[in-house]
């Protein structure tokens, strides 16, 4: 059984008395393990489509399916518990909290899931080395760099465990040797970890890495290598 299932996903937004219909009639599998890329135009459904395999939205039509588990019509709560225990996020902005510092941030996940603090530690240790962020612990996100912070957001996604690591454009802020590293470090993790990722982007070289390309337009399944 795939990791991931989407059985003719459809999602529609009301526009004032319109209907916007971003992704439709879609279905994918993605296999635990996988380094996927989501590529296509702006507008093409990439977002919407990581917000449903990331719980953070529900389908219109359709079935999701995350681990054995349909998560399409699931009430908020057990989608936030989903989202605790399954999924790391990457966001394009980074998004880390600015008052703590980069271990305090990257053990945010694993704290509200209530893993000691013995194990947060060891596990901060381990991923920092592996990401290059040794020294840099007790930083505050404002004294890193954009490419330091975005190894932080990586540490936090990964620190629990999760199935799948979600990360929209994630190198969209990042210039291209910034990023190339980035994209290394994450296919080590993938590689190392075998930890399953799917990204978003429209980035030349974010696509030149990916092990596979779904590439969508207007809401539909374009391509798939
Ligand atoms: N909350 C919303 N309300 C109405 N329309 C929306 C909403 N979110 C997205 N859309 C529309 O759905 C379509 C798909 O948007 P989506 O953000 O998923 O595309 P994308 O491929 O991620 O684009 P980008 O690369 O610009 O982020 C677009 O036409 C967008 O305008």
């Amino acid at each position: 059984m795939p990791l991931i299932e989407l059985k003719s996903v459809s999602k529609i937004y009301p526009l004032g008395n319109q209907q916007v219909v971003a992704v439709e009639d879609l279905s994918l599998q993605i296999e635990a393990g996988e380094f996927t890329v989501l590529a296509g135009p702006s507008g093409s459904g990439k977002t919407t489509l990581l917000n449903m395999i990331g719980c953070l939205d529900r389908p219109s039509n359709g079935e999701v399916w995350l681990d054995a588990e349909e998560v399409g019509q699931a009430d908020s709560k057990t989608l936030s518990q989903i989202r605790l225990n399954k999924i790391g996020f990457i966001f394009q902005s980074f998004n880390l909290v600015p008052v703590l510092t980069a271990a305090e941030n990257a053990e945010f996940t694993m704290m509200l899931m209530g893993i000691g603090k013995k194990q947060r530690r060891q596990r901060i240790v381990d991923l920092f080395a592996q990401l290059g962020l040794q020294g840099l612990e007790d930083r505050k996100p404002n004294d890193l760099s954009g490419g330091q912070q975005q190894r932080v957001a990586i540490a936090r996604a990964m620190a629990a465990e999760p199935a799948v690591v979600l990360a929209d454009e994630p190198t969209a802020s990042l210039d291209t040797q910034t990023s190339e590293e980035l994209l290394a470090l994450m296919k080590e993790l993938n590689r190392e970890q075998g930890t399953t990722f799917i990204f978003s982007s429209h980035d030349p070289l974010v696509i030149s890495h990916a092990q596979r390309v779904v590439s969508l337009r207007d809401g539909r399944l374009e391509s798939d290598r």
